[in-house]
């Protein structure tokens, strides 16, 4: 069985929880409050600022050049065309740049970017993909379950979110981190094994959390 297939069994109870979160179902038939995804919009920028870091660490990692330049493209992408996304949904939502350049990352983003790193920094290549491949990978796997409901992808708030995640190039991307994850395991000690579960179930429950946080508006206790 290929290190990804153990995996997604491994992992199946914390996407069943991600995809029953109110937060998720709100934004599958469209009820969830634009508050909630304002707040959820602004923290996932500084998100993505730290994690298009983590990408570049793989290319930093990577030993050879058609997996660097792969690297280069997905950090690419998360600047340009997934942070694009955001910049739009701000314009929407009246968050100005000052706004979103002056935010400052709640508990839960500062966690969940701060262990990515942490994890890429000192790590091998595969476990640089080992922490990157939940995000990639459940984000794909939630957008397409979303897109398959009637209307939800032409919502007029959430459509454009579901449209991103559920698309075909979102697809591949999740698709190469997988089979690179498969490709970097091939004959890794067990204990190798062990520490790469171990990183890509922590990554799998900061999903769960990150939602959490967003639907609750979490900053910090009492949000003072
Ligand atoms: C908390 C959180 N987790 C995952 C994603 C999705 N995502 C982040 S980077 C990337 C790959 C290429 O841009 C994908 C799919 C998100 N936006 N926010």
């Amino acid at each position: 069985m290929k290190f990804s297939e153990q995996l997604h069994e491994k992992l199946q109870p914390i996407w069943r929880q991600n995809h029953e979160h109110p937060f998720v179902k709100g934004i599958a038939n469209g009820t969830l409050d634009p508050e909630k995804f304002r707040f959820y919009m602004v923290q996932d920028y500084l998100y993505l600022i730290q994690y298009a870091k983590v990408f570049a660490l793989g290319a930093v990692k990577a030993d050879d050049l058609h997996t660097m330049g792969k690297f280069a493209a997905l950090l690419d992408g998360t600047l340009n065309e997934e942070m694009g996304l955001h910049r739009q949904y701000a314009a929407r939502f009246g968050i100005s740049e000052e706004e979103l350049e002056t935010a400052k990352p709640s508990p839960i983003t500062l966690a969940y970017t701060h262990y990515m790193l942490h994890a890429a920094q000192n790590g091998t290549l595969a476990e640089v993909i080992a922490a990157v491949l939940p995000c990639a990978w459940s984000y794909w796997e939630i957008g397409k379950e979303l897109n398959k409901i009637p209307g939800a992808a032409e919502h007029e708030l959430y459509g454009k979110w579901i449209h991103m995640y559920a698309s075909e190039e979102f697809g591949q991307m999740a698709q190469w981190c997988i089979d690179l994850l498969d490709e970097h395991t091939v004959g890794k000690s067990e204990a190798e094994l062990a520490k790469l579960e171990e990183i890509f179930l922590n990554t799998t429950r900061f999903e769960y959390m990150f939602w959490d946080m967003a639907y609750n508006g979490i900053m910090w206790p009492g949000n003072a």
